[in-house]
């Protein structure tokens, strides 16, 4: 085993320093993670507070880390966490409990597969949803319909997808043929490392089994799920690819609720038309000189798109402020333990000023 098989870069090699150990995290529990080294696997803690951590949840290691660990442990040791090295893209949802908590599902993945069905689930305002995420993220998105085999307008449907896909790879599988996921598999390559995003049901199981080979993994050994529906099975979180590729496979990954969308990018051509509205804050609704109206009116742009870009974009900003608001709490609560704390300290400070 080596490191490169897991995604190392000569970029990261060098991100190294002495007498510490880079290794990438492959599953988490918790607090408690297992990372691969160049030797092999080993169980590692984060150390009491990691020197490059600010305060949120955020800058914990999630699966798909690279971090730094102490000394030079070997396969098999028990290691501490040192530091978190720069992430080329990030997943987070939102922590079960306090509202507004971000939680890192994983990160570091190269391409997001966005999954949707082309049965009667096909939806394009859920595939635009799911771009504004994967544009966020840093990750490069490529758009992944599944189950060719029951697609009612497989053409009709293909152009309509890659009117919205933008820089997006397009491919589409039918898991039925052994010759179905080839496109693809085309797509993940050695070294890269791969998630898949879509709703229950869509084929996002069978489509890594199919990945990973039939014989190594029968359809229900990769996921355990407890009661709750969620992984017992934690050893399983990314996984290699007999191909060479890399696949990040969480729950949390599996069904994102939308943290971080990037409306711009993903809606590039509305954003282009309202360079062209008269007014420059023209919010496309009945503005004479509205170049977006315009477009819908020349039948070039679907009104449902707009709609669609607005309901993102609202939601994108309600998202900003509740997460600006739990990021603060969150700092309050690791420097001073909670607000009330904070208040006390502040009073005493203010007198002792007097
Ligand atoms: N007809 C057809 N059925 C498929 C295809 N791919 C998957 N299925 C079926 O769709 C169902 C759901 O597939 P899964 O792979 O479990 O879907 P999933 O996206 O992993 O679902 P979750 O685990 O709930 O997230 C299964 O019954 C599969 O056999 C396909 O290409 N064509
Ligand atoms: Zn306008």
């Amino acid at each position: 085993m080596t490191l490169t098989e897991y995604g190392l870069t000569p970029a990261r090699a060098a991100q190294q320093p002495a007498g510490l150990t880079l290794a990438r995290i492959t599953t988490q529990d918790r607090t408690l993670y297992t990372a691969v080294v160049e030797t092999g696997s080993v169980r590692a803690e984060v150390a009491g507070r990691l020197a490059n951590m600010a305060a949120g949840p955020e800058d914990f290691p999630a699966v798909g880390d690279w971090v730094l660990l102490r000394g030079t442990p070997t396969a098999g040791d028990v290691a501490i966490i040192e530091r978190l090295l720069p992430r080329t893209s990030v997943f987070s949802r939102v922590a079960a409990g306090r509202s507004g908590t971000e939680q890192v599902v994983a990160a570091n993945v190269d391409t997001l597969m966005l999954c949707m069905a082309l049965d009667e689930n096909f939806n394009l305002r859920r595939m635009e949803r799911y771009l504004a995420v994967a544009n966020a993220s840093g990750a490069m998105p490529a758009i992944v319909l599944t189950k060719a085999d029951k697609a009612p307008d497989l053409t009709g449907q293909l152009s309509a997808v890659r009117a919205l896909s933008g820089e997006a790879a397009v491919v589409f599988c039918d898991a039925t043929r052994t010759d179905g996921i080839a496109a693809l598999a085309a797509l993940i390559d050695p070294g890269k490392t791969v998630a898949f995003l879509g709703s229950s049901g869509v084929g996002k199981t069978t489509l890594i089994n199919r990945l990973l080979g039939e014989d190594r993994l029968a359809t229900g050994a990769i996921r355990e799920n407890d009661a709750h529906g969620r992984h017992t099975t934690t050893s399983r979180d990314l996984l290699l690819l007999p191909s060479g590729g890399i696949v990040i496979d969480t729950p949390g990954m599996r069904a994102l609720s939308l943290l971080d969308a990037d409306t711009e990018t993903t809606f590039a051509d509305i954003t282009d038309l309202a360079a062209h509205c008269r007014f420059n804050d023209c919010t496309h609704q009945q503005e004479p000189g509205c170049a977006v109206q315009a477009a819908i009116a020349a039948e070039t742009l679907d009104p449902e798109r707009l709609a669609s870009f607005r309901r993102l974009q609202q939601e994108q900003a309600v998202n900003v402020a509740l997460r600006g608001r739990a990021r603060e709490r969150a700092k309050i609560d690791q420097i001073f333990g909670s607000r009330k704390q904070m208040k006390q300290v502040m009073r005493a400070s203010k007198q002792r000023r007097r």
